[in-house]
This record gives structure tokens, sequence and C-alpha cells, in this order.
């Protein structure tokens, strides 16, 4: 029993509605918290909480004022006994108390807020939340600082903060510098880091260049003032940068046919369970199974070190001087142990061209059919493509040579891909559904 379970049915008509909650194809019938601490007191109050769902448990921060004003309406959890509850990262003042109770280094029922060693944190910024839609919660304070809160409540090291650390000890120049951490004993909870201000998303760029080719369908990529592959290419040098930091700052290894034998396995065990799940993955799952079976005819060494884990153009980021890499998380709903697993950086590579795909395709999504848009959406993925390989293999190996692991890791993604939209974007499964159709017809 905490302070918020009289809060519980609310709770449990607000979550669905929630985009970082991944349970919105469970059957919820009940869901509860634990753990709740008080970070502040007063009116308004900043409680912090654990729900526990049957998705897993999830973190939350709650705030509770005996008024709501107009602004943060839009927050409104629900009310109890008097109080309205609200999710407390759109409150400012609430936000920079967590702010200040970083850079005081503190333990707070449990939970510590530290700097990084070295990080001089200045509380005194207006905090806002990220208004992009993610999978965890983020928030901005000024110009100089974004704080991400976790949604999973997962136990274990967190990869996220191990690798912004690992890299920025060797000097990567390819990542937003890590500046301080919120933890309890087992979980990490949050990451503060440096704030990359008047940096453009990949996706926001890519899909910006997509559709500058579809209003003029007479021209072809290369010929149209938005052409994206001169980016492309640098994306792929830095990705590929990145993975030499990563050997550097921890190792890296070789694995022989056993473990390959076993990746293999790994993604016919993912197939299986999105099986389950989505039907519609079904009439695919020949031509999905032999693909997988092909990668064992590659090579049977394979290279394999820490990874990003995720990648796609929503966590690329293009400053004035170069791309770099966020949200080192992996897979938010995959196993830690995966998640922290040594694995093939072809794997990133695979997350990256598959997102070239849904950056083109998504703009097709419930517009009636257009051959000549299709055919211009398909050559601009090729040429994106291609033009990331090409920057890879300027610092690394060239990610085509393995074209059979390339390919089936490219399909394990696009699986993932469909069990994620499933259970967090509904409208959005027909994007990984139609590329599996088309990359197992051999149209792509
Ligand atoms: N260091 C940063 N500087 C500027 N913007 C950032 C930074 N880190 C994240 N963002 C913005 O916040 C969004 C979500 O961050 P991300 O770490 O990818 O969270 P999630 O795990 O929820 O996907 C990104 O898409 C990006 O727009
Ligand atoms: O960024 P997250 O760590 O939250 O990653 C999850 O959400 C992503 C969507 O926000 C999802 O990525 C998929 O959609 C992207 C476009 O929105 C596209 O660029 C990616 O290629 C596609 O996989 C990601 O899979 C998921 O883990």
């Amino acid at each position: 029993m905490t302070e918020l379970t009289p809060l519980s049915d609310a709770l449990l008509r607000w979550l669905p509605e929630q985009r970082w909650f991944g349970g919105k194809n469970r059957d919820l019938s009940e869901v509860s918290t634990r753990d709740a601490v008080t970070l502040l007191d007063g009116d308004p109050k900043l409680v912090h909480a654990v729900l526990r769902t049957p998705d897993g448990e999830y973190q939350l921060l709650v705030g509770r004022r005996r008024e709501l004003p107009e602004h943060l309406a839009h927050a409104r959890i629900g009310e109890v006994d008097g109080f309205v509850y609200y999710e407390a990262v759109h409150d400012t003042e609430l936000m920079r108390r967590l702010l200040e109770l970083i850079a005081e280094d503190t333990w707070v029922g449990g939970i510590h807020f530290a700097p990084e060693p070295g990080a001089q944190i200045v509380p005194s910024q207006r905090a806002r939340p990220v208004g992009a839609e993610q999978s965890n919660t983020s928030v901005i304070y000024g110009q100089d600082y974004i704080l991400k809160l976790f949604r999973r409540v997962v136990v274990g090291p967190n990869p996220d903060l191990q690798l912004h650390r690992a890299l920025q000890s060797v000097g990567c120049k390819h990542i937003a510098r890590p500046l301080g951490a919120i933890t309890d004993e087992f979980v990490v909870l949050g990451i503060l880091q440096e704030f990359l201000s008047g940096a453009a998303e990949g996706w926001a760029m890519a899909t910006a260049s997509v559709r500058d080719l579809m209003a003029e369908a007479d021209l072809h990529a290369a010929e149209v003032g938005g052409d994206f592959a001169g980016e492309s290419f640098r994306l792929g040098q830095s990705v590929a940068e990145v993975h030499a930091d990563l050997r550097r700052a921890l190792g890296g290894g070789q694995e022989g046919p056993e473990r390959l034998y076993e990746a293999v396995q790994a993604m016919h065990r993912r197939l299986d369970t999105v099986l389950a799940d989505v039907p519609e993955l079904a009439r695919y799952e020949p031509a999905l199974r032999a693909v997988f079976e092909e990668a064992r005819n590659g090579p049977s060494v394979v290279d394999v070190q820490f990874i990003h884990g995720d990648l796609h153009l929503g966590q690329v980021l293009r400053t004035a001087t170069g791309w770099k890499l966020i949200d080192f998380e992996g897979e938010p709903a995959a196993p830690l142990a995966e998640r922290n697993a040594l694995r093939s950086p072809l794997r990133d590579v695979a997350g990256m061209l598959r997102s070239f795909d849904y950056a083109a395709q998504q703009l097709l999504v419930g517009n009636p059919a257009d051959h000549q848009l299709e055919v211009r959406a398909r050559e601009w993925t090729a040429r994106n493509r291609d033009a990331f390989c090409d920057g890879y293999a300027e610092v690394g190996a060239d990610p085509r040579e393995q074209g059979p692991l390339l390919r089936a890791l490219e399909l394990d993604k696009a699986v993932y891909e469909v069990a994620y939209e499933h259970g967090n974007r509904p409208d959005w499964l027909t994007v990984p559904l139609a590329s599996i159709a088309r990359i197992t017809a051999g149209e792509d």
C-alpha cells in the first residue's frame, strides 16, 4: 500500500494512452504501485513511484496539487481526497527539483542523485519535456542538459549509462557527454546528459528528404535539393568510428560457429514469439526462416563487441560539427543479458539500413497506391543505404561483404519492429510488415 494506491483505477484508464507503455495489446485488469518515495513535500508535492503492470514495472513521477493550473491540465491522471495527481514531467517546478538533487549529490529514500565525476551542474534552468514520441521520457533544462527518465524498471547494469561512460573515457566525438545519474541500489532510473542544442534529428532530416523527392516525382534522388546521400555517407563513417571507440574502450572478440548457430536460433525464437502475438506475420514465416538459415552459410567466425543495439535514424543527431549517436539502451523490451552481451556490429548496420526503408515507406502508409511514388521511395532507400555502407567501409569492414548475415539481421530487426509497433504504435504495424513482404519476395 502506498500513497498512490487509491489512484489505481485512474492509472488503469490513463496508462494505455501513454506512448511509452508497451503493453497496449495486453489485457489490463489491474495495476498497482510500490515504493512511493517523496522527493519534494508540500504543494506541489513530487512522488517517485514504481507501477506494477502485466507488462512489467514502469517508473512514474507523480505531481500532486490542490489545484491543477490550466497549463498542466493535459498531464492530469486523477483525483483522490481533494488532491489532483498528474504526470510531474510537465511541471517545471518539480523537474527543477530533480536537477537540484543531482547537483547536490544526494540520497532520498534509497534513490541516489549524483553528478558524474568532474561535472558541474547549474540547477537554475527552465525545464520542458521532449515533445517527441519515445519509449522513455526526457526533460530538457534550458539549453544545457537533458535528463532521460527510463520508463521500464530493469534490475541490473544499464547499457546506456555504461556505454556512455566508456565512450567518454576514450574521448569519443560522436556522443553527448554524460553528466549525472539517478540510481537506486539495483536500477538506473535516469541519465543526465549534455543537451545538443540546435541539433537536428536524423529521422526528421531523412523524412524531409523523402518528402522533397516525392514532391518532384519526375526527378531522381540525386537531382533534388534535399538529397540525403552525403549525410548518409558521413553517418556511416560516424557509426564505424563509434564501433571502433567501443572496441578501444571495452575490447571485443571473435565467436565461432556455435555462437553463430545460437544467434540464428535466437532469430527463430524471436519469430516464434512474435508469430504468437501477430497472426499477420504467419504468411511470411517460411521465407523468414529460410533467410535466417542462409546466415549459417557465411563466414563461421564473427567479430563481436559492445554495440548500440537499437540504432535507427531517431537515435542520431546532426550537430554543426557532425553526427552524434544517442540512446545506447538497446531494444527497450529485450532482456538485459542480451542487451549487455557482445554482439556483431552488423546488428547496428542492419538497424540503420532498416531505418532508411522506414523513412521512405512510412510516408506512403494510408495513401492510395501510386506506382511512381513507390519506385521513388525504393530508389531513395537504395541510394541512402549504399551511401551509408560506403561511409562505414571507409573506416571499418564493408558490411556488404557479409551479405547473408546482414540480410538475416535486417529481417530479424523487422520482426522485432512488428512486435514493437504491435505493442506501442499499432497504426504503424503495416510499415515493417510491408518491408518483410517486399524483402522476402526478393523485391529489395
Ligand atoms: N543529448 C541530446 N541532445 C539533444 N536532444 C536529445 C539528446 N538526447 C536525446 N535527445 C532528443 O530526445 C529524444 C529522445 O531521446 P532518446 O534517448 O532516444 O530516448 P528514448 O529512449 O525514449 O528513445 C531524441 O529523439 C532527441 O530528439
Ligand atoms: O528510440 P527507441 O529506443 O524508443 O526505439 C524504439 O522506438 C523506435 C520508434 O520511436 C523504433 O524504431 C522504429 O521506428 C523508427 C521511426 O519512428 C525507425 O526509424 C526505426 O527504423 C524503426 O525500427 C525502435 O525499433 C524501438 O526500439
